[in-house]
């Protein structure tokens, strides 16, 4: 079944995608077989309807024989009546197999979208929702809507021009006089859907992008008296999406066209050439009806062969998009951190993105240190590189002597918490989002984070751990959502604290009291502070790094004067 599914996703998406989509496919298949089998049945049972009819009017109406009549007709009727039935239960068949599909290859996504690379380019928050929500839907419409209903069509379009062979073979000849013809338009039509279904896709990236974004912002907009404006843009991008899917359908329809042209042609001639045999006496008026039926019959099938053809352009376009989905998510491995309390270890260092010299420095286990420096100087991000949340632009970072690059992230953030400024707040109750941090953590300790964070009484005004939160945290004030983050990060055992700006929105007293409760429970543990301003600043340090920068004057290739490094040495440590 792998090797099918991976021989399958190959021929459609091509080797790239292959890679990725083989497995889910390889999940789909048996049930997806399974509805293959039934809807090819269920064209059986359709191809054999003209058949019945043919012998309604010739052995039974034109022979005048009322029992034949009956027994074909009663026969006709009953069938027609289990193909109801089993339409139904093919249909149902058919929903299960493909949201099966979309759930395995949405999660696949959207773990992949989890798992992006810091390094990487960030996705826009709408474009990543397009591509987990509309390319996945595109590839499960291909898969199950127009492969399945495909491979059906291709049985009855070679079914239906079996039997009409088995009726009269040189008539059945008709239609494959007009195949060269279509084909030769498909192939020249296909690179023209694909660039239209580029732009559909992208657009409807680019609109969802707009709309989270701008739904996100809203508050700050309306402050700025901004909301018409982006309205406006919003409504721009709408017609330009209308307009891009009104060429993508002129097209598809132009295409389909085609082979409705070349349908009705036929029926035409088949029409005009069978009437022609029926005058003559060669054919019965029964064989004419039953020929028509299946050359009617034909023109369905065909018209799904050529939208296969052209749903696979589509479909790949959809591919490649979720493709940079997959390859930008960064895999969970890569060696544990060194056990026991860890030595932060810093050499010649400085983030991707970061302003200052590199910095040289040693926190020791336990040490409180705070890291200064001017705004957007790279305080945030050098700290992130201890996650791998940031890339290195230079230097080294270990953990008691082990390259950070080579730890597995999600270990490292087992061990070190960083909390940020502007905290993740998440709608649910208070007690989910600090089990967010620890999923097992019983009441107890959540109090006892919360007394930390100087939370009791807010908690015990409201309803308890059981207080509701609205998304983003939109219904509590920054000072709270900052106290929720610090309850969470406080609730999880760590070697490394990391406060980055995590007081900036907290008054002086409670901020104090904060500390104090830090100080007292996690003396311990290494803990970092950034801080522009305020408390957090204030008491005993083991040591304060400050980075700075300043403009080299020579210039040596690589853009520093030739003694700057040394000098940066002494000033940033
Ligand atoms: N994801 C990112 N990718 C690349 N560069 C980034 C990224 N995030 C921030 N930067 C850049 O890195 C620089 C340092 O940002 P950082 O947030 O570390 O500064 P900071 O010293 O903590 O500033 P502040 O005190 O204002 O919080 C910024 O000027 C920004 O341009």
């Amino acid at each position: 079944m792998d090797r099918l599914a991976a021989r399958l996703a190959r021929m459609i998406f091509g080797a790239e995608a292959a890679g990725w989509l083989a497995p889910v496919m390889a999940r789909a298949l048996p049930l997806g077989m399974v509805v293959l089998l039934a809807s090819l049945l269920a064209a059986a049972l359709g191809l054999a309807m003209p058949m019945l009819t043919r012998q309604v009017i010739d052995a039974g109406i034109m022979a005048r024989d009322m029992q034949a009549l009956i027994f074909w007709a009663g026969l006709s009727f009953a069938l027609g009546l289990g193909a109801v039935g089993f339409g139904i239960a093919n249909s149902m068949l058919h929903l299960r197999a493909s949201a099966h599909m979309l759930a395995h290859l949405r999660g696949r996504m959207f773990s992949a979208a989890l798992a992006r690379d810091p390094a990487r380019a960030e996705l826009p928050l709408g474009e990543a929702m397009a591509r987990l929500d509309g390319d996945c839907a595109e590839i499960q419409s291909f898969a199950f809507d127009t492969g399945l209903v495909a491979v059906g069509a291709l049985f009855r379009l070679a079914g239906g021009l079996g039997l009409m062979i088995a009726l009269d073979w040189r008539m059945a000849m008709l239609p494959l006089l007009a195949a060269p013809f279509e084909l030769w338009f498909l192939s020249r039509a296909r690179p023209r859907t694909r660039t239209l279904a580029e732009m559909v896709r992208n657009q409807r990236g680019a609109l969802s992008t707009q709309m989270a974004e701008t739904l996100a912002a809203r508050a700050t907009l309306r402050g700025l008296n901004a909301l018409d404006q982006r309205e406006k843009s919003f409504g721009m991008a709408q017609q330009e999406q209308i307009a891009a899917l009104t060429r993508q359908r002129l097209w598809s329809e132009t295409v389909g066209a085609v082979s409705q042209t070349i349908t009705a042609l036929l029926r035409g001639t088949i029409l005009l050439a069978g009437g022609w045999q029926v005058v003559r006496g060669n054919w019965q008026i029964g064989t004419l009806v039953a020929f028509l039926a299946y050359a009617g019959m034909m023109s369905g099938p065909l018209r799904n062969l050529l939208g296969l053809y052209h749903a696979q352009a589509r479909a790949r376009v959809a591919a490649d998009r979720l493709g940079a989905v997959i390859s930008s998510a960064r895999p969970d491995t890569g060696a544990a951190p060194p056990p026991g309390p860890l030595t932060i270890t810093l050499r010649d260092a400085r983030a991707e993105g970061a302003a200052h010299y590199p910095v040289t420095a040693e926190i020791l286990p336990g040490q409180r240190v705070l890291l200064d420096g001017p705004s957007g100087i790279g305080k945030s991000r050098l700290m992130a590189t201890l996650t791998r949340d940031a890339p290195l632009a230079e230097g080294y970072a270990l953990l008691s002597g082990a390259t950070v690059s080579h730890l597995r992230p999600g270990a490292l953030c087992a061990r070190i918490t960083h909390l940020a400024q502007r905290p993740a707040i998440l709608r649910g109750t208070l007690a989910q989002n600090l089990r967010l941090a620890v999923p097992d953590a019983d009441d107890q300790a959540l109090w006892r984070a919360l007394a930390d964070a100087d939370l009791t009484s807010w908690t015990q005004e409201r309803l308890g751990l059981a207080t509701p939160i609205a998304e983003t945290g939109a219904d509590l004030s920054g000072g709270l959502r900052q106290r929720i983050a610090i309850a969470r990060a406080l609730l999880r055992p760590a070697d490394i604290l990391i406060f980055d700006e995590a007081f900036s929105e907290i008054d002086d007293a409670a901020c104090r009291r904060i500390l104090a409760a830090i100080e007292a429970r996690h003396n311990k543990t290494t803990r970092i502070f950034i801080a522009h301003s305020g408390p957090a600043r204030e008491g005993e340090f083991d040591q304060r790094i400050t980075l700075v920068s300043s403009a080299p004057i020579f210039l040596i290739s690589r853009g520093e004067t030739p003694y700057q490094r040394e000098n940066a040495r002494e000033k940033a440590v």
